[in-house]
């Protein structure tokens, strides 16, 4: 097998389920429970703020009672020691990854830990709440919105992702349902630029035909097994 140097690492809700934070698609999860049109949409921020703000509060105070599971800590360790060129990709809005210590890491749909002035476009660190229109710390407007990218809105440094995917060996998905583009294209870009893919998952997604290889299980038990 030719010598692996570039990995890209796509994540999503699935390696922190064990964690305890709620998948989207999943029986009882986010989408069950709300309309994604509704809180996940500039168009349901618009008609409804105080629904949203409320959603991405209750989201955001849930994360910080959560600590990272072993698929988190085991990426850490491959951050860690990795020589060659690694990005973990993520979907997801939580800090998991960084609480285990990964540092090659970008947030491809924001991070709930931002508030982001829609007057002065200031990302504000933020770990309280929205919904009672606190002043932007920067300019001092009530214009903060959650700093998460809503669907019909462009995801953040996709010029970084898709450069990474053209000098990537090696393509992992884990814990991710395949459902949500562009993240859900990336396989198919990978492999057209010559990378080997690996997919990890708790079941087949909508992407597994397209990797080399798909193994099922846990995030907690697979990517400890692949990593070490
Ligand atoms: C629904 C879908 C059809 N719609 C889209 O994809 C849309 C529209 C679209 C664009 N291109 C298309 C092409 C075709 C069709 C539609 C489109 N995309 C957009 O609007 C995107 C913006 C989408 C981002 C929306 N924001 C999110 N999140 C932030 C907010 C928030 O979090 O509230 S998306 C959100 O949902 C997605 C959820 O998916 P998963 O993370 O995979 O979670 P899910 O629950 O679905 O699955 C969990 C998986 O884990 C597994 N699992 C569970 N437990 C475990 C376990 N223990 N271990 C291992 N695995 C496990 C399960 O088996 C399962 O497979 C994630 O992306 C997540 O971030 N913007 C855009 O396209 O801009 C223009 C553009 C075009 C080209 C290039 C650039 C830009």
């Amino acid at each position: 097998m030719a010598e692996i140097r570039n990995i890209v690492i796509l994540t999503g809700a699935g390696i922190s389920a064990e964690s305890g934070i709620d998948t989207f698609r999943a029986e009882g999860g986010l989408w069950e429970q709300h309309k994604v049109e509704d809180v996940a949409t500039p168009e349901g921020f618009a008609r409804d703020p105080d629904l949203v703000l409320r959603f991405y509060d209750m989201r955001r105070e849930a994360i910080q009672t959560k600590h990272p599971n072993p698929a988190h800590d085991a990426l850490a360790r491959l951050d860690q020691h990795w020589k060659g060129n690694l990005l973990i990709v993520t979907q997801n809005v939580d800090d998991l990854h960084e609480r285990a210590g990964a540092k090659r890491v970008l947030h491809m749909h924001g991070t709930h830990l931002n508030a982001w002035c829609t007057a002065c476009d200031a990302k504000n660190p933020w770990t309280g709440t929205l919904a009672d229109r606190p002043p932007c710390p920067a300019c001092g407007t009530n214009a903060l919105r959650p700093d998460v990218v809503w669907f019909g809105e462009m995801p953040y440094e996709m010029e970084r992702i898709y450069a990474a995917l053209r000098t990537a060996d090696l393509f992992v998905s884990i814990g991710t349902s395949g459902a949500v583009y562009p993240a859900a294209g990336f396989v198919r870009d990978a492999r057209s630029l010559g990378a080997r893919t690996l997919e990890l998952n708790l079941e087949r997604s909508q992407g597994s035909g397209w990797f080399d290889e798909s193994r099922q299980g846990r995030a907690s038990e697979l990517v400890p097994e692949w990593v070490d």
